[in-house]
């Protein structure tokens, strides 16, 4: 049952930059349910990060509204936490300290001193990380400050969790554990979430829904794919799963199909372009014949 969580209604976004106004995002609408694992995918620069921005409240859209449980969203705030590719933790501060910093905000009516502490640990040890606690971000790895990032994000217990491209920096294996560790935390916990990524498999593994956009400018949603695969999933089994490669190959097709419509209309350009220097050429080959005709 629909319980429109978080609703995107009518979103557009037109950027202004040095005299030049470029519209990136045209019309979007979407309803994500509470719970709901949704994937943005398109080609690069169609406007993904600034649609989660927007959902952030990091940017502001030029028009349409963001709902969430039933108010709009008009600036960033503790129920919409994101996690960015790189991580952004501050590295003066341990891991511990990391978590702190935003649970000490987030939680101080909720929660007493002991009750917060126990809460910190706790989130760390969910992304496996309550051996580190003292380590500062420069003495772990990538993986792991990605790792940290999650925690505190999901310390926050916010009601969306936005993850731009949360694995995108990482190396194929450590990028693996992390998805598994997302779809277990995901199981547990039921988070909703709205994750970009450019991993077709890392879509269809880990969403309940794909969210195609089409390429900008002006994109808007082009189709939206049901990932309808029983959970929890096995990356291995689906390997095997016919269902499981029919979702590859639909948003493989749809990639595909707008890439070939990007490049056929940049080709049509160019020739467009080149039959207008030709006759540009030939004109002023015709207008100096024109001119040596009347001096002679
Ligand atoms: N603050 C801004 N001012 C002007 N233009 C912007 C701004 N932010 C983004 N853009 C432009 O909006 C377009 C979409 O950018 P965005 O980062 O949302 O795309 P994306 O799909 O997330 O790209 P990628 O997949 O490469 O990360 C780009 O052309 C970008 O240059």
């Amino acid at each position: 049952m629909s319980n429109r969580y978080l609703s995107i209604e009518n979103v557009d976004m037109t950027f202004h930059a040095k005299g030049v106004e470029s519209q990136v995002l045209k019309g979007i609408d979407l309803t994500v349910d509470r719970g709901e694992y949704i994937s943005i995918i398109g080609h690069s620069g169609c406007g993904k990060s600034t649609l989660l921005n927007i959902v952030a409240g990091l940017t502001e859209s030029t028009s349409g509204a963001v709902i969430l449980d039933g108010k709009e969203v008009n600036s960033p705030g503790p129920d919409r936490s994101v996690v960015f590719q790189n991580h952004s933790l501050l590295p003066w501060l341990t891991v511990y300290e990391n978590v702190a910093l935003a649970v000490n905000k987030t939680c101080a009516r909720t929660k007493n001193k002991a009750e917060r502490h126990e809460w910190i640990i706790k989130n760390l040890e969910m992304v496996g990380m309550g051996h580190a606690l003292d380590k500062r971000p420069a003495e772990i790895s990538g993986g792991m400050k990605q790792r940290v990032g999650i925690a505190r994000a999901l310390a926050m217990e916010p009601k969306v969790l936005l993850l731009d491209e949360p694995f995108g920096a990482l190396d194929a294996l450590t990028r693996a554990h992390l998805q598994e560790e997302v779809m277990r935390i995901q199981d547990e916990l039921g988070n909703t979430v709205i994750m970009i990524t450019h991993d077709v498999d890392e879509a269809v593994l880990l969403s309940d829904r794909i969210v195609m956009l089409t390429n900008g400018p002006s994109a808007r949603i082009g189709e939206i794919l049901d990932i309808e695969l029983p959970r929890p999933r096995d990356r291995i089994a689906l390997a095997d799963d016919p269902r499981y490669n029919h979702y590859r190959q639909e948003v493989l097709r749809f990639l595909y199909e707008k890439q070939r419509k990007v490049e056929s209309l940049a080709q049509r350009r160019g020739a467009v372009g080149e039959k207008e220097k030709g006759e540009k050429q030939k004109d002023e080959k015709e207008k100096a014949k024109e001119r040596a005709r009347a001096k002679a």
